[in-house]
C-alpha cells in the first residue's frame, strides 16, 4: 500500500508525462515536431520525443517525492538540480544525444516541486512563485560548459530559460493560461485553444531556441507572425505558417516547453486522479 507521499509523487509524475506528451501531440505547430512533420528538426522525430517523455518519469516522481512538504532552500534547490541533471542524462542517452527535452526537464521540475511542498494543496499562482523561488537559490554545481542558452543570453541579453523559471515563469501568468482559458470560455475545441496558447507564447517569448539559430531576425519574425495570427483566428493559415517557419529553420523549442509546463498546471490545479489525466483528451487522429 502506497503512502500519501508516494501516491502524490506517481500521480504528478504521470500528468508530467502525459502533459509533455499532449504538447507533442498537438497540431499542427509552427516549426515544431507534431503528428505530421518534425518541424525545423532534422535529427527529431515524434516517437522520440515520447520515448524521451516516458524516459523523465522517474525524474519527475523523485523530485515530487523529495520535495513533498519541505520548504525552498538551498539544499533542496542542489537536491531537484542533481535529479534533473540525472534526467538529462537519461534523456540523451534514450535519444541518443538529440535534446528533446531539456529546456522541459528545467521548467516542468521546477513546477513539479513546487506542487509538491504544497502536497497539490494550492493555486497555479502560488506554484509558480514558489517554483521562481527555489530557482533563484544558486546552483552551485552548476557545469560552467557552454550551451546554446548560455551564449544567446550573453550576446543578446535576453533572460532566457533560467530567466523565466526565476521570475516565475511570466509568460505563463500572463499569456499561455489566460490565452487557454479565454479560448475554453469562447467555445474553441480543446486543440484549438492549445494551439492559442503556443501562439502567445511565440509571440512574447524570448526562445533562446530561435536565438541560437536564426538570431534577432528569426525571433522577430516568429514574434510578428504569431501576432498575426492571433490577430486573425485563422487556424489554417498555421500550416502555412509552419512550412514558412521550416523554410526560415525557426524551432520555437522554449515556447513548446512553456506550453507543456501550462498543461501541466491546469491539470493540477483540476486535480485530476491519473485515470482523468490518461482519458479526458484524445488528439483527433
Ligand atoms: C537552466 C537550464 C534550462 C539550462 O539553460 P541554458 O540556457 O544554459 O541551456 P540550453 O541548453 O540552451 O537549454 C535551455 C532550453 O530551454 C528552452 N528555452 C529556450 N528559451 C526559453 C525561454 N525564454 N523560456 C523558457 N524556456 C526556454 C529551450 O528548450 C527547447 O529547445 C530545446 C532545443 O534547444 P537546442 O538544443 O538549443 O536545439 P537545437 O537548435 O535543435 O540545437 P542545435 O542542434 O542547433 O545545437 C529543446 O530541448 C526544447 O526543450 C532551450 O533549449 C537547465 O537545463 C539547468 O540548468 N539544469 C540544471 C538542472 C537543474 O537545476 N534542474 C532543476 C529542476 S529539474
Ligand atoms: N514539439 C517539439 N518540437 C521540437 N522541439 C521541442 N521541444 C519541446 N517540444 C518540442
Amino acid at each position: 500500500m502506497k503512502n500519501e507521499k508516494q501516491s502524490f509523487s506517481l500521480r504528478v509524475a504521470k500528468v508530467a508525462v502525459r502533459s509533455l506528451i499532449e504538447e507533442v501531440e498537438l497540431t499542427p505547430k509552427p516549426g515544431l515536431v507534431d503528428r505530421v512533420n518534425t518541424g525545423a528538426h532534422r535529427d527529431l522525430t515524434i516517437q522520440l520525443m515520447r520515448t524521451s517523455a516516458e524516459s523523465l518519469a522517474d525524474t519527475f516522481e523523485q523530485i515530487a517525492f523529495i520535495s513533498y512538504g519541505r520548504t525552498p532552500s538551498q539544499s533542496l534547490r542542489e537536491e531537484i538540480a542533481a535529479i534533473g541533471r540525472n534526467g538529462e542524462k537519461r534523456m540523451f542517452e534514450v535519444t541518443c544525444g538529440v535534446n528533446t527535452h531539456k529546456g522541459a526537464i528545467w521548467a516542468i521540475g521546477l513546477l513539479v516541486s513546487a506542487a509538491s511542498i504544497e502536497k497539490g494543496r494550492c493555486t497555479i499562482e502560488q506554484i509558480v512563485t514558489l517554483a521562481g523561488e527555489i530557482a533563484r537559490f544558486p546552483d552551485r554545481y552548476c557545469p560552467s560548459t557552454s550551451t546554446n542558452g548560455r551564449n544567446v543570453t550573453a550576446t543578446y541579453g535576453v533572460v532566457g530559460a533560467r530567466g523565466e523559471a526565476q521570475q516565475g515563469f511570466p509568460h505563463i501568468i500572463q499569456f499561455s493560461r489566460p490565452m487557454l482559458n479565454r479560448s475554453r470560455e469562447n467555445g474553441l475545441i480543446e486543440e484549438k485553444a492549445r494551439l492559442n496558447a503556443l501562439l502567445s507564447l511565440i509571440a512574447h517569448l524570448d526562445d533562446t531556441c530561435i536565438l541560437h539559430r536564426g538570431g534577432p531576425e528569426a525571433l522577430s519574425f516568429a514574434k510578428r507572425e504569431a501576432a498575426s495570427f492571433l490577430t486573425n483566428g485563422n487556424f489554417n493559415w498555421l500550416e502555412t505558417l509552419d512550412e514558412e517557419f521550416i523554410r526560415r529553420n525557426i524551432s520555437p523549442g522554449g515556447s513548446a516547453d512553456l506550453l507543456a509546463a501550462t498543461l501541466f498546471l491546469d491539470k493540477i490545479q483540476a486535480n485530476k486522479s491519473v485515470d482523468e489525466v490518461q482519458e479526458e483528451y484524445v488528439y483527433s487522429k
